[in-house]
């Protein structure tokens, strides 16, 4: 077992440093990073995903490399230009409405990614659940003005009804993030008519099996899409990506470059905004090793949350 903590090079979902726990068993190595916001129970999931990583392994997949998203977080025009260059991705996935930026900084920033892209490019923006239904419908129109054109707009409101209510205001695709990720019920996306896409993460959804299942059961094409994990972590949601039947759009597993650096020496980096399907998680090695008391507070957490879900 090894605990890490590798500092990111922007901040993103509130936090600055990333940290997990890296399982090996028999079929591998497996990531357990839940996000520190996340309770013991909310965590059993992706203790789940780490065990299927560590002890089964993964089901055989139907293709050898997924075309993968950059990801732009909240920064300045210039900075988001420089990012979705430097990807080598030809789609970019914008994060938008943050709290401390206003719309017209959104836009902005959305301007300077199809500079960077080119008319060929795709752009799809994620709210993360910030808008009420009236603020998402005005946003998503200026947004998908200021992009020549949205791909799609991900979790624009918190509730499956007003994800519907949007969707029927807007001409751009609608994707499902967190009301498949944490909800009870996934199919409840696909029957309610909320959304045209499903967001999947392997961790909170507790594997690649169980993530397969989700995806049959919702009936949406899928993009797969990280948690900001190592390669280690990485390489699961690939995994997944692989598996999955169809694959139509490009997935969102290029998030390494906003990590400072790896734990792995062979890292999942997109190259020319591809990545390959691995068959097991690469090697760690012995970059970022936590300090001796953040290992001890993961590896307390990761022993509540064995005992809370008898694993
Ligand atoms: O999808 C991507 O491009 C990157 C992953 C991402 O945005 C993300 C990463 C961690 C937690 C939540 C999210 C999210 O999609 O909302
Ligand atoms: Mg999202």
């Amino acid at each position: 077992m090894k605990v890490y903590a590798i500092p990111l090079r922007t901040r993103f979902r509130g936090i600055t440093v990333r940290e997990g726990v890296l399982l090996r068993g028999p079929a591998g190595w497996g990531e357990f990073c839940p996000f520190a916001d996340y309770s013991d129970a909310e965590s059993v999931p992706w203790l789940r995903a780490a065990l299927e990583a560590a002890e089964t392994g993964w089901p055989a997949p139907v293709r050898d490399r997924v075309e993968v998203n950059t990801t732009v977080p909240v920064v300045e025009p210039a900075k988001a230009h420089e990012l979705v260059r430097a990807s080598g991705c030809r789609t970019a996935k914008v994060k938008v409405a943050d709290p401390r930026v206003s719309l017209a900084d959104d836009c902005a920033r959305v301007e300077a990614v199809r500079d960077a892209l080119g008319p060929g490019g795709a752009i799809r923006v994620d709210a993360n659940m910030a808008w009420d239904v009236d603020t998402a419908v005005r946003a998503i129109a200026d947004l998908d003005k200021a992009a020549g054109g949205l791909e799609y707009a991900e979790q624009p409101c918190p509730s499956i009804e007003d994800l519907a209510a949007v969707r029927r205001r807007v001409d751009v695709r609608i994707a499902a993030d967190e009301s498949i990720r944490r909800a009870e019920d996934p199919l409840k996306v696909a029957v309610a008519g909320a959304a045209d896409i499903a967001v999947l993460k392997v961790a909170p959804l507790g594997g690649v099996r169980r993530a397969l299942e989700v995806a049959e059961a919702c009936g949406l094409p899928c993009v797969v899409s990280s948690a900001v994990e190592t390669s280690v972590g990485l390489a699961a949601g690939l995994a997944l990506a692989g598996a999955l039947p169809s694959l139509e759009f490009a997935c969102g597993l290029g998030t390494l470059s906003l990590l400072e650096g790896d734990v792995c020496a062979s890292s999942l980096s997109p190259v020319d905004g591809y990545l390959p399907v691995p068959r097991t998680a690469p090697e760690p090695a012995e970059g970022y090793a936590a300090g001796p008391g953040i290992a001890a507070a993961w590896e307390d957490r990761l022993n509540r949350v064995r005992r809370q879900a008898h694993l």
